[in-house]
This record gives structure tokens, sequence and C-alpha cells, in this order.
């Protein structure tokens, strides 16, 4: 069945999110799009599909805030569904949704994921995070929210550029780069980017049976020394009160970055489905909140396919069987590893894979990444 992708458009408020999107919307790919927006700003949006919804969260069974689901996005994506099949409205292929300024962007990805009807319909294609040159790092310092947008990011895009100075530019980039090291980085004058560059960055893409691993984890870029630089952070007491002053090497103004970390679990064998997901579940259950995003590929036990996993804090999208393995880029043979990307807050690489060792084989650890072996020190 093919599921229509889905690109979450974010960033702070004013950043040039509804300037980027008319951009967008003029190009020739787009114009078989739907677009979603929380509000009309002062930019209009000119586009036979767009529709307005209005700030409606819903509690999801766990009752937990940071796992709510927008109640109105969910009777809008349902909805637009329904006029497609019923032909009311032209046949779009892809869909776009533009969050508000301050916006979490984890309930507009649970929506996603937890909706059965919306699950089956619509995949997550990418987070598109749009930082405004001039006012984003001041944003970053003070704003905890649009330091978890630019950490969940698939693509990032500095907007304003022409108005800030090159070295504030290449400082906020560098910024971004340590925060999101997999989330390629693109500049646009007055909104105007390539849109290849934001869109297809998905597993899947319509057409392709080939499942872009690559270009999904992104997990090669976690391999540059810059994305373990919180790594040193790394101690058994991950809780942001206990981030004590000695450790801090960077200013004081850079704090809530120093709470994001980007790493990749990697394993050569085979592992136990169940005891991965007990892992998952206990990591879920004690630090879910802290699990900004999750997206891997599993070599399961028994399986001759792999599984590909997306999570967004307490939130699972169910696992997808991937009919083919990766190639090795170099090699070019069946990459047959088990990956897991891990986006966290206050959550070190050497406390998840303790939980997992403690659950995978009663001890397998990954193998690689920066702090194989921690799990001696509890
Ligand atoms: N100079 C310059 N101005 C820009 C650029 N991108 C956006 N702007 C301007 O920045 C202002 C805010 O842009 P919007 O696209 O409305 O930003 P937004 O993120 O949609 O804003 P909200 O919906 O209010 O959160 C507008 O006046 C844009 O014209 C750019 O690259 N350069």
């Amino acid at each position: 069945m093919t599921t229509l992708p889905v690109t979450v458009l974010t960033g702070f408020l004013g950043s040039g999110k509804t300037t980027l999107l008319n951009h967008l919307l003029e190009h020739a790919d787009l114009a078989d799009a739907a677009v979603l927006v929380n509000e009309f700003g002062d930019v209009a949006i000119d586009h036979l599909l767009v529709r307005h919804v209005s700030e409606d969260v819903v509690l999801l069974n766990s009752g937990c805030l940071c796992c709510s689901v927008r109640g109105d996005m969910v009777t809008a994506l349902r909805d637009l569904f329904l006029r497609r099949v019923r032909q009311e409205i032209p046949e779009f292929r892809r869909l776009l949704i533009e969050t508000t300024g301050l916006a979490d962007p984890a309930p507009i990805l649970h929506t996603l994921m937890s909706d059965p009807l919306i699950a089956n319909h619509y995949r997550l294609d990418g987070v598109v995070t749009v930082v405004d040159a001039v006012a984003g790092a001041d944003t970053l310092d003070r704003q905890m929210e649009s330091v978890k947008q630019a950490a969940v990011a698939d693509r990032l895009v500095l907007s304003k550029t022409d108005l800030a100075p090159a070295e504030a530019v290449a400082a906020l980039e560098e910024r971004l780069a340590r925060l999101n090291p997999g989330a390629p980085r693109l500049r646009a004058d007055h909104g105007r980017v390539d849109p290849a560059r934001l869109l297809n960055c998905g597993l899947f893409r319509a057409g392709d049976k080939h499942p872009d691993v690559a270009g999904w984890l992104r997990d090669e870029a976690l391999a540059d020394p810059q994305a373990h630089e919180h790594d040193h952070h790394d101690n058994d007491h991950d809780h942001d009160h206990e981030h004590h002053d000695h450790e801090h090497h960077h200013q004081d103004a850079n704090r809530h970055d120093d709470r994001i970390r980007a790493f990749c679990l990697t394993w050569t064998t085979p592992l136990d489905w169940d005891a991965l997901l007990s892992g998952l579940e206990l990591l879920i259950a004690s630090r879910g909140t802290d699990l900004l995003r999750i997206k891997g590929i599993v070599a399961a036990r028994g399986l001759d396919h792999p599984l590909a996993l997306h999570g967004v804090q307490h939130v699972f999208h169910p696992p997808a069987a991937l009919p083919r393995w990766p190639l090795d880029p170099v090699t070019g043979a069946e990459d047959r590893r088990s990956r897991l990307v891990f986006i966290t807050r206050d959550l070190s690489q050497g406390m998840v894979e303790r939980v997992l060792a403690a659950t995978l084989d009663g001890g397998t650890s990954p193998d690689g990444g920066a702090e194989t072996g921690a799990g001696t020190g509890d």
C-alpha cells in the first residue's frame, strides 16, 4: 500500500517557515501537495489545498503530556484522506504540515504514529526545522523548545542569512552541527531552497522499492568527532540539575545544547527482538520524555529481512519490515548490522547502552560507538 509522505515544517516564531513553505509550493514538484497550517501568519499561503487547523491537544492513553496527540490534526488528516478517496479534492501525493512557532513537534509526530487510520495512510518523510540566522542563537539560548526543534530535525534550514554577519552564520551552523550532526544544513534566502534537498528524507520514496537506509539514518554523520563532543559529560547522573559546572566546557549560554546528545549504537550480530523491545520499553518507561527521537534498522534473530524502528518519546511507530538489506557503500555487500540512532535529552549513551545490555542476552554490548564498554560503572 502506498502511504503519503508527510513533511513537518517547524521552527521558532517568525523564523521564516511560511516564507519557505510558499517558496516550496511554487515548485512544480510540489504542485500535488496538500498543506496543513496551524495558523495564518503575516505571509499568506496561496495554494489550492491549504487547511487551517487549530491547537487542540489530546492526551494519549498513557496520560503523559509529552505524548499528547493533536486532536484537530487527527481530524484534519483523516478528513483530507477521506476527501481525497472520495475525489472531492485533487489527489494530493504529499502533505506539508507547518507547525506553530512555539510548538514542540512531538505531538504532531505522535499523531502520525498513533492513529491507526493515519498511520496506515501517511508516513513521516521528515522534520524540517527553520532556524533564523539573526535571532536563532539567542532563541536556542533561551528556549529549550527551539533546541528540541533543531535536535529532532532531519533537515535544518538557515533563514535570513542575508541579514546576519558571516561569522555569526558560521558559528550558528557549527552549533547546529554539534546539536544535530545527522541533519544536513541548508541556507534559504527568502525561502529559496531546492525542494529536492528537503523532501524525500524518509526511508521510502514513491516509486523506489529500495529503502534509503543511509539517507534516513545518517548514522555516518554521527561518526564525526563533533558528534561526540557532548559525550564527555556522560555520567550515571543524567539529570539536568546534576550537570556539574566543572564539566562545562561550553559557554553558559549553550547550556540547553549540552543537554542534547546524538549517538548511534551498532550491533554486528542479530538481536533477540523481544529482548530489544524489553530494553526499549524499560528506557521508555523510565526516560521516555527524554528520548526525543529514535530511528534505526534492526537485524532480528530468525528473521531474514531487516525491521525499521521509529519512535518519538514514549510513542513508537509499529516496526516496518524492509524488503531488503541496505548495501555497504564501499564493498557493495549486504549490510546486516543493527543500528539505532538516538537523539536524547539529559540521557547519556552509556546509560542507554547499559539499559539495553541488561535485556539483550544478559549483556550483549553494541559494537563501536564512543562509549562502548561503559557499562561497568554501575
Ligand atoms: N531578509 C530576510 N527576511 C526573511 C527571510 N526569510 C523570511 N524572512 C522574513 O521574516 C519574516 C517572518 O517570516 P515568516 O515566514 O512569516 O516566519 P514564520 O516562521 O512563518 O512566522 P510565524 O508563523 O509567525 O511563526 C517575514 O517578514 C519574512 O519576509 C530571509 O531569508 N531573509
